[in-house]
């Protein structure tokens, strides 16, 4: 960034989430990343450019090696000037929503990230005139924990997500129960993957975003508000996907539009861009392919289908990268909590350990070869306590991970496009697929992650399954009385 050159009115609000505060050039496809703080919770300048400069490292030692080359933009750590962050945050105060106030934006030590700008990735640097569209996924946990420590009986029928989702409700996070299921889009089964996406569309939640030329168009700005619903998204995607000639409308439209949308992307999610290290992390897939809680199961069993068909996430393809990365996660976190607990005893004796530990970094070479032993045979040491706690880390980071896809007509002959090209039913789309967020989690978080844990499924327990069981026995005592009437006759 050149000092002196910058000037707050060529930025613009663009989003924001738990920790961090996005902004976008108006014209050059960049975005600037400024963490977030709670009011009395202020670090200082040097602690802010550490923390910055650990997040680009962890991308660049460990998530390109994990995720490929090629999804992972781990941009820079820029100073700007402390007056144009000032004029900045003044400027898009207006436009963040209410529920992420809570937090302000770091406006004193003068450092931010810039990154290329995914919802306009084309040529990186400056916008082209033709249309981009970006679907932005955070898919969650794809798999049911399969750790011998589990310790309630129902996590390894129900994912976390769709436990997650009744506290979620009952708290007043979310109005209603979304019918995704990570495991859903996870399975490679097109079919599944399909009902995945289209629940998601449907009740988007924090977990779809879509945007047109850089400019939120489907799901939620506000922790609650969506900004469109699902005939005005058709219509914007009408020069997208539209199979006829752009003349029809009505609700036969829009669900063409949207199920053209859904395909695009299941096909997209499915293809591979390997440039990665190949294979540093083979984690077969252990524990049920279904959620128990997942409409689609449940209809399936319903069917007498008890398996949908196994068909399994191509291994190039970055869900297939993302879930080896979450699997990282062995013991689940009941089995990590005593180990961070050992952790925690040995740094109160041996305080002054805790960077030799690499507990907040550096994230380099040396702490990802560290990450490939994936034996879980405990030896009681420290090492072994504090391997786990650092791939449980890696693992929650890859649990609450973006997905930002990229699409925009592809023009023949006219483009030096590089990028993979998708056929649609209107014309052929380019496209490319990023992850983002991929910001380690800290060490302090696991004793928040251990009593969330057991909140989410006591209460999940307690309520819906009590609920189901009622349902399930009453509907036994409607099939007894069935049998014996049939019986009788
Ligand atoms: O715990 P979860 O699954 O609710 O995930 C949190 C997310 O909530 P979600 O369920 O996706 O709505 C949460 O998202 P929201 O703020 O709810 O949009 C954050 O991503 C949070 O990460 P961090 O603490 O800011 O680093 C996430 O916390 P981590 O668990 O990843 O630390
Ligand atoms: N490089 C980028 N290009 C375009 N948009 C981006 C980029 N990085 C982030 N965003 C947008 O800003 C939003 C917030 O960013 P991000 O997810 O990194 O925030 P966070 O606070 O770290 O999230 P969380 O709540 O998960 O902790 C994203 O959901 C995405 O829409």
């Amino acid at each position: 960034m050149e000092e002196g050159k910058m000037d707050e009115n060529e930025w613009g609000y663009h989003g924001e989430g738990n920790k961090s505060l996005v902004v976008a050039h108006a014209q050059r496809c960049v975005v600037l990343r400024f963490l977030k703080f709670p009011p009395n919770k202020k670090k200082t300048s040097e602690e802010i450019l550490q923390h910055l400069q650990n997040i680009v490292d962890f991308g660049k030692n460990v998530m390109k090696d994990f995720l490929g080359e090629n999804y992972v933009h781990c941009g820079e750590v820029v100073q700007l000037p402390l007056e144009f962050v000032k004029q900045l945050c003044l400027k898009i105060q207006c436009e963040r929503p209410e529920s992420r106030c809570d937090k302000d934006l770091d406006t004193l030590s003068g450092y931010a990230m810039c990154l290329p700008n995914l919802t306009r990735l084309q040529t990186y640097h400056f916008a082209e005139h033709r249309p981009i569209l970006c679907v932005e996924i955070k898919p969650k946990c794809g798999f049911i924990p399969f750790s011998n420590d589990v310790t309630h009986e129902m996590k390894h029928k129900v994912c976390r997500y769709c436990m997650h989702q009744h506290l979620k409700v009952a708290t007043g996070k979310w109005k209603k129960i979304s019918k995704y299921c990570p495991l859903d889009l996870y399975s490679g089964n097109k079919q599944r993957m399909h009902f995945a996406l289209k629940s998601l569309l449907q009740e988007a939640q924090n977990n779809l975003r879509i945007f047109k030329n850089g400019q939120l168009i489907y799901g939620c700005g506000d922790a609650r508000s969506p900004v469109a619903d699902l005939k005005e998204l058709a219509h914007h995607l009408k020069p997208f996907f539209f199979p006829s000639n752009g003349l029809a409308s009505g609700p036969h439209c829009t669900r063409a539009v949207i199920r053209e949308l859904v395909h695009v992307i299941t096909r997209v999610l499915l293809s591979s861009s390997d440039k990665g290290r190949a294979g540093a992390l083979r984690l077969g897939l252990q524990g049920p392919r279904v959620c128990e809680a997942s409409p689609f199961s449940r209809s399936l069993h319903h069917q007498g289908k008890n398996t949908p068909e196994r068909s399994g996430l191509p291994k190039g393809c970055l869900l297939y990268k993302t879930l080896q990365v979450q699997m990282l996660d062995q013991l689940d976190i009941e089995g990590l909590y005593p180990l961070y607990n050992r952790v925690e005893r040995y740094l109160e004796e041996f305080p002054e350990e805790r960077k030799t530990l690499q507990i907040d970094g550096p994230y380099d070479e040396v702490f990802y070869q560290k990450l490939l032993d994936l034996s879980t045979e405990d030896d009681g040491t420290v090492a072994f306590a504090l391997r786990k706690v650092q791939q449980y880390r890696v693992a929650m980071t890859a649990k609450d991970c973006s997905i930002m896809i990229a699409l925009s007509p592809y023009l023949q002959g006219t483009s030096s496009d590089q990028r993979p090209v998708i056929p649609s039913s209107r014309s052929r789309l380019a496209f490319s697929v990023s992850v983002l967020d991929l910001d380690l989690k800290p060490y302090e978080s696991i004793p928040h992650q251990y009593k969330l844990d057991s909140k989410i499924v006591n209460y999940y327990s307690k309520t819906v399954h009590a609920k189901d069981d009622t349902v399930r026995s009453t509907r036994f005592k409607e099939h007894e009385d069935c049998t014996l009437v049939l019986h009788k006759v």
